[in-house]
């Protein structure tokens, strides 16, 4: 049988996932000294390849990789209909709209919104009925209402750190976010043993690491 192919996120979801696959028995040799390495075959069974979170619904759309470990942030941006099969405990945050303590949410002139998110963005203020022009920026959101740039941000929140530093406050809370593991579903049918054996033991792997409080849940 061929391995089955799986595109991990690189950044942030690699380095909470990888002690997750390890702990569910899949050999992490690899990926845990990768150095600029992009493909990583140390246990027979699996390929894993690295890329940006965006780009992994890329290529589990084509059908290029059977499974996706991915931020549940960007299956909403892209309004993905690949099966997601387990939620992970980990990469967990939440979006806001969040701005300077002088943002007026009343305000009469059209809101000008910057994100990284700008479908999450358009169908939150869609659902409060609001029409807003939004700019699209591809990271260091907080600056943009510090700058003029926009009147506010949707962006995600973990620690709150970044806001504070900024002194941004929250002003609504939207969805919440969590890494999760997604299927191909042709794939699915070609490879069903392999792929609930996976999903059984990685979920078994992240009940034990919530338990013991190796990430909190
Ligand atoms: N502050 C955060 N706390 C927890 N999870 C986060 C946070 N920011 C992002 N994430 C999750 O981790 C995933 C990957 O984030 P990461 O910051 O590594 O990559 P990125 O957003 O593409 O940024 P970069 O462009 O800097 O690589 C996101 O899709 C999201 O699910
Ligand atoms: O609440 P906190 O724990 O401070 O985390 C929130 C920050 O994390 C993410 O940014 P990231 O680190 O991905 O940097 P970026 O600005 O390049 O997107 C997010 O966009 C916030 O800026």
């Amino acid at each position: 049988m061929e391995p089955i192919k799986i595109a991990l996120t690189k950044g942030r979801t690699e380095q909470q996932v990888v002690p997750l696959l390890e702990a569910s028995g899949i050999n992490c040799q690899g990926l845990k000294n990768k150095g600029r390495k992009l493909i990583f075959n140390d246990d027979p069974r699996y390929d894993f390849i690295l890329v940006k979170g965006p780009d992994v619904l890329t290529y589990l759309n084509s059908g290029t990789v059977q499974i996706g470990i991915v931020g549940s942030d960007v299956l909403d941006e892209q309004e993905n209909s690949q099966y997601a099969m387990l939620n992970l405990s980990v990469g967990k945050c939440r979006f806001v709209l969040a701005s300077t303590a002088d943002f007026n949410p009343q305000q009469q002139r059209r809101k000008i919104i910057a994100t990284k998110y700008p479908n999450i963005t358009k169908r939150y203020f869609e659902g409060i009925g609001e029409d807003v022009e939004i700019i699209k920026i591809e990271g260091s959101v907080e600056l943009a209402p510090l700058i003029g740039l926009a009147d506010a941000i949707v962006d995600i929140v973990e620690t709150g750190n970044t806001l504070r530093e900024n002194n941004l406050r929250v002003y609504a809370k939207l969805q919440p976010v969590n890494t999760k593991l997604v299927v191909n579903r042709l794939a699915l049918r070609q490879y069903q043993p392999q792929i609930k054996t996976l999903i059984s033991n990685l979920q078994t792997a992240d009940r034990q690491a919530v338990k013991s409080k190796l990430i909190r849940e």
